[in-house]
């Protein structure tokens, strides 16, 4: 059964699913529209992968997804979702967390329809396509030219918790698939490549991706990497020090280093600017309105709202004197989580996505490096505020580590710009006070803490 998208927008498969998939979408936690019913569905390419008449089928879903505004958000199409639908007689008590319903309606009445990247098969059906570099129906399974995929590895699901689906094969790569989509370039496949093409060892090389094509408009779907066996992430190594009482500062100036090699390399790699006196008002003024949002939504900021705003007039008033920026195009959501230690104890950066809640042209664009630097300073602070008794003088250690290491190899030193770094380190601050009220509110007093110091003018001398 070949489906296709019909005139009215709808597809016999999705009368089969559609009561499932609202039951079942809201309660992923890649889900971005929670709190809102979703009401409906519109196909953007519906990929038959293994036709439904054998043991498996197997399909592959681009969906709209339909839910009312938000309250005072401006009217939205929807987003996009990237989905792998199994479908089965019935399903095996392994892939039991794996179920999304049995269905009672439409082509596949009578049978079971299941997250099939929890099932080794359909996920190697994916690495065989990126291998062979299929094309089928919208998809396009492209391979990086020089670079081999070994038929035959084997499939597990991550089961970290995460913002997209990670799938591992054997030990030897990752895929990761995006969930919300949207058309246009993504940083998270377009960053890496650029610095692996640009010869730059602190990331995984992308090795194959895949792209659909609807309507002119391209979306990148997933991302195959080099799997980093037996890594831990800068967090729990982190952590781990701390408990026994050891410091992180070797670690940290190695984190520096390798931050600087990312940023030296996307400077060859992709375009700079510079940011003078107009540039550096739109910035500080998206600061200021994230400020004032946030102190909207936490009052625990109220008190603090005039302090942390010095941060930003300080800086609107250097390039009033005609100080000027170089921008260049950087990680964008960069903290101890995003960064993995071999077991040879080599660093890589992952995940360039950028923050996703922003949209893809602002994530795209060229930013101060120090944006990057900022985010690991105040995850060192995080994990020094993390535990009890909290460990300020470790976090000091390690923030002038890292800036030692960054120096090293980029010749610059981010203590020298300390208002740049004032700035965006209170940015980052607002977003976390914001994150954790939403989504962790025990955490709330760890960015508060920053937010006191962050907001007292002598914080400048500090690094
Ligand atoms: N190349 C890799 N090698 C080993 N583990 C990886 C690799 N890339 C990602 N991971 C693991 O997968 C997790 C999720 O990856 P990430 O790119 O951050 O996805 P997400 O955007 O869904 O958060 C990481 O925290 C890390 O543990
Ligand atoms: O899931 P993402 O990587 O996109 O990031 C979000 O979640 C992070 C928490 O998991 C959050 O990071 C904050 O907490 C970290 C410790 O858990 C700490 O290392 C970071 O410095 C701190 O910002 C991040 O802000 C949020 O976007």
């Amino acid at each position: 059964m070949a489906d296709t998208v019909t005139s009215s927008g709808t597809t016999p498969l999705l009368t089969s699913l559609d009561p499932l998939l609202r039951a079942w979408l809201p309660r992923q936690r890649w889900f971005a529209g929670k709190g809102r019913p979703v009401t409906g569905f519109t196909p953007v390419s519906v990929t038959e992968l293994l036709p439904p008449d054998g043991r498996l089928g197997l399909y592959h879903l681009l969906l709209r997804v339909h839910q009312p505004d938000a309250p005072g958000a401006p009217p939205h199409p929807g987003d996009s979702y990237q989905l792998l639908i199994g479908v089965r007689e019935a399903l095996p008590p392994r892939l039991a967390p794996a179920l999304i319903g049995h269905v009672t309606q439409g082509p596949l009445a009578g049978r079971t329809v299941y997250e099939a990247l929890y099932d080794p098969r359909p996920a190697e059906v994916l690495l065989e396509a990126l291998r062979t570099r299929a094309r089928i129906g919208a998809l396009r399974f492209e391979r990086e030219s020089g670079q081999e995929i070994r038929a035959g590895l084997v499939a597990r699901l991550m089961t970290a918790e995460q913002s997209n689906s990670s799938v591992v094969y054997g030990d030897t790569f990752i895929l990761k698939l995006l969930r919300r989509v949207v058309p246009g370039v993504n940083p998270d496949l377009e960053i890496p490549l650029a610095l692996a093409r640009e010869g730059c060892p602190r990331v995984p090389a992308p090795t194959a991706w895949l792209h659909a094509d609807v309507d002119a408009q391209s979306y990148v779907l997933a991302v195959l990497q080099p799997f980093v066996s037996g890594a831990a992430d800068g967090w729990e190594l982190a952590l781990r020090e701390l408990a026994k009482g050891e410091d992180f500062a070797a670690e940290s100036r190695a984190l520096g280093r390798a931050t600087a090699e990312v940023h030296t390399a996307l400077a060859r790699a992709l375009p700079t600017v510079s940011l003078g006196h107009a540039q550096l008002e739109l910035l500080v003024g998206g600061m200021t309105e994230r400020l004032a949002a946030a102190a909207q939504a936490v009052p625990a900021l109220r008190p603090y709202e005039d302090g942390l705003r010095s941060a930003y007039t300080a800086l609107a008033d250097l390039a009033a004197e005609g100080q000027t920026w170089t921008a260049q195009r950087v990680h964008g959501d960069l903290h101890l989580g995003q960064c993995l230690r071999s077991p040879s104890g080599d660093w890589s950066l992952i995940d360039f996505e950028g923050e996703p809640a922003r949209p893809l042209a602002e994530r795209r664009m060229p930013q101060p490096p120090v944006r990057d630097i900022a985010g690991m300073l105040r995850s060192f602070d995080y994990a020094a505020h993390s535990v009890t008794p909290p460990a300020p003088d470790w976090a000091h250690a390690c923030r002038a580590a890292y800036c030692s290491g960054y120096a090293e190899v980029a010749g610059r030193d981010p203590r020298t710009d300390p208002v740049l770094l004032r700035a965006y380190e209170t940015d980052k601050a607002v977003y976390e006070v914001v994150y954790e009220a939403r989504h962790r509110p025990d955490w709330l007093p760890v960015p508060l803490n920053a937010v006191r110091r962050l907001a007292l003018p002598d914080q400048e001398a500090r690094p």
